[in-house]
């Protein structure tokens, strides 16, 4: 088998957001003659339409390659695509973790980024060869040396010979591909002791079941090996293995130090977790490949469907989401405001939007979303420690001891320029300086300790139009920190609606209870009878604002008018109606329980 180990090449790219690595693997691809111009149309790495129009990998995917080196030899290359967002670390370190070496994208016009930074500094975990790449050199406002300097001051690699290219045109792909062959090490694992093939990631298939992307690093598996799951010790049968070219190909095995994936009528992709070690039943390995862990989801909100009727279709449509996605939580939870629905557990931001677009958009169902939230740690007086996803559920004032937040070390990269606005932001958010470094003479990176609370509202949204854009940012968990946290209600006509309850720092609870109030005002139709809004924390009341009572009926003016337009109106009515939700006396519109988030301070 050392001959054949000897011409494997497993790689990735690590990159920004949007500084071209779709667009490089496209390429690659091409290149290799995996895929026909004509096939390009459309980035093919990116296949979900959501990526596509949101323009960002989700889901990471294997591809093998054949080069024919300039050496005369060919070579197999293994591509694995990495997400490039901050919500889906966990699955790019464990995809780092199939390669030898990694491509470090970096465009040519903006420089090292924060995901840069936070990428690369995960690839050096993972001991992986890194090639620089600049890329985008077509751009007038390109400075490849510029950012050669970057690369060697920032990260200490050396750039002197890093691959200036351009994705877009295709210039300098040779070049890319001659590199991975002569610097990324070949892999090094033995065939003949017992299997143990990491999980990177996993889908779900209709036909065949879970379907697992693997990196075989010892031993061999095929169709026919029982295997085992050593996080969870369930067994399979393997019905079929194989790789992707990028179309689905089977083979007849795979063998220590290659890539591809594996079908064994697995029916659910929670048995097939990412960073997971596969070993032969029958054979097992002594131990598992280190560095798994379960992923945690950090945002937790609620999801009722606008109308009760739809709450089967929710559970039916979030079973089928799941099948894809391990990291997606869920289990019903009622409110006393939104009847029936379900708390949904998310990695982060990203995550919880585009599962809510999905569910729109692919299972046709109408949503409300209550406000996002941390898990907060409850310190009982009674010394329990409760770990709480939802502000309902928070204990009576009197039995709290205290109340812990999750923190993040935010790592946020800045021109200089703006270094001053950032510094207000992260102020405003509660944030704790903790470093400032200046990278070349014209950026900066500040690191604050942040609460994932602030992070998880509007923050990156501020952070981009306080910098134009030019900011990015980076951030992980560091623990829990007692703060000063309340409860914020609101009462609409005396009644409590707790799908607007949140969990708030308290020298912010009044701007927000007062600010909340009169955000709704505007939001919530005028009804028959007057209705009092209150901002409320325990028993004080700390905002209050009032709808006035509807003065006219809508049909009123159409009396002894036509007929069409008195339907037209009723239908208007009635479109406007789905949008509502009946709470208890008062009828509330949609955006109202997104408002909660929409408030400037
Ligand atoms: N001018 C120019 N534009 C490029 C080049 N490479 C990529 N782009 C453009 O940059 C944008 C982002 O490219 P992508 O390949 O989608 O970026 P990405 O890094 O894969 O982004 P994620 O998948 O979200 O991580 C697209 O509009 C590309 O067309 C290049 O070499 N030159």
């Amino acid at each position: 088998m050392g001959l054949v180990q000897e011409n494997v090449r497993n790689f990735c790219i690590i990159a920004h957001i949007d500084h071209g690595k779709s667009t490089l693997a496209d390429r690659i691809l091409e290149f290799t003659g995996a895929l026909s111009s004509r096939e390009m149309e459309d980035q093919v790495l990116d296949s979900m339409d959501l990526e596509r129009e949101r323009g960002i990998t989700i889901k990471l995917q294997a591809v093998r390659l054949q080069y024919k080196a300039k050496d005369g030899q060919t070579y197999t290359l293994n591509l694995i695509d990495t997400p490039g967002h901050v919500d889906f670390t966990y699955e790019v370190s464990r995809s780092l973790a199939a390669c030898e070496g990694a491509l470090l994208v970096v465009d040519a016009a903006q420089g090292i980024e924060a995901q840069t930074l936070a990428n690369v500094y995960l690839a050096l975990d993972n001991n992986l060869e890194i090639i620089p790449v600049i890329n985008k050199i077509d751009l007038p406002s390109a400075e490849p040396e510029r950012v050669k300097q970057e690369i060697e001051d920032v990260i200490g690699l050396d750039a002197s010979d890093a691959i200036l290219a351009s994705a877009k045109s295709g210039l300098g792909i040779e070049d890319v591909l001659e590199a991975v062959v002569a610097k990324v090490p070949p892999p090094k694992g033995q065939v003949e002791e017992p299997l143990q093939c990491m999980i990177f990631d996993s889908f779900y298939d209709a036909y065949k079941g879970a379907i697992s992307y693997v990196r075989v690093v010892h031993g061999q598996v095929k169709k026919g090996t029982k295997i085992k799951m050593m996080s969870t010790g369930r067994t399979f049968e393997v019905t079929e293995v194989g790789v992707f070219t990028p179309a689905p190909r089977q083979v007849e095995g795979l063998h220590a130090g290659e890539v591809g994936f594996i079908v064994a009528s697995i029916k659910n992709v929670k048995d097939t977790r990412v960073g997971d070690t596969i070993t032969d039943a029958e054979r097992p390995a002594a131990e598992p490949l280190s560095g798994y862990r379960q992923v945690v989801p950090m945002v937790y909100c609620g999801l009722y469907p606008v109308e009760t009727n739809q709450y089967e279709d929710l559970r039916d449509a979030l079973d089928k989401l799941r099948l894809n996605d391990a990291a997606l939580l869920y289990e019903p939870e009622t409110s006393v405001a939104l009847g029936f629905g379900f708390r949904c557990g998310f990695l982060g931001l990203l995550h919880m939007e585009i599962i809510q677009e999905r569910l729109e958009r692919e299972f046709d169902l109408d949503l409300i979303t209550t406000a996002p939230s941390v898990i907060y740690r409850v310190n009982q007086t009674d010394g329990e420690v409760v770990m709480m996803d939802n502000p309902t559920k928070l204990p009576p004032v009197a039995k709290i001891e205290s109340i812990e937040e999750p923190y993040v070390k935010a790592s946020i990269m800045v021109p200089t320029d703006y270094v001053g606005a950032v510094m207000e932001l992260c102020q405003e958010k509660r944030g704790t300086f903790t470093n400032m470094d200046y990278i070349a003479s014209t950026r900066v990176m500040l690191t604050y300790d942040l609460p994932l609370a602030e992070i998880v509202f509007d923050f990156f949204d501020q952070l981009k139009s306080r910098t134009k854009g030019y900011a990015s940012l980076d951030y992980e968990l560091i623990g829990y920190r007692v703060s000063q946290l309340v409860k914020l209600d609101i009462l609409l006509n005396s009644d409590l609606i707790d799908a607007f309850s949140v969990i708030i720092h308290k020298d912010k609870a009044y701007a927000r209870g007062r600010a909340l109030a009169a955000k709704l005002r505007t939001l919530i139709p005028r009804q028959m009878f007057e209705v009092p809004i209150q901002a409320v924390i325990g028993n004080k009341v700390i905002a209050r604002e009032t709808i006035n009572a509807m003065r006219k009926n809508v049909l009123a003016k159409c009396y002894g008018g036509d007929i069409s337009r008195k339907r037209k109106l009723l239908e208007k009515q009635k479109e406007g109606k789905k949008r509502m939700k009946q709470v208890g006396s008062v009828e509330i519109p949609q955006e109202a329980f997104m408002a909660v988030l929409a408030i400037d301070e």
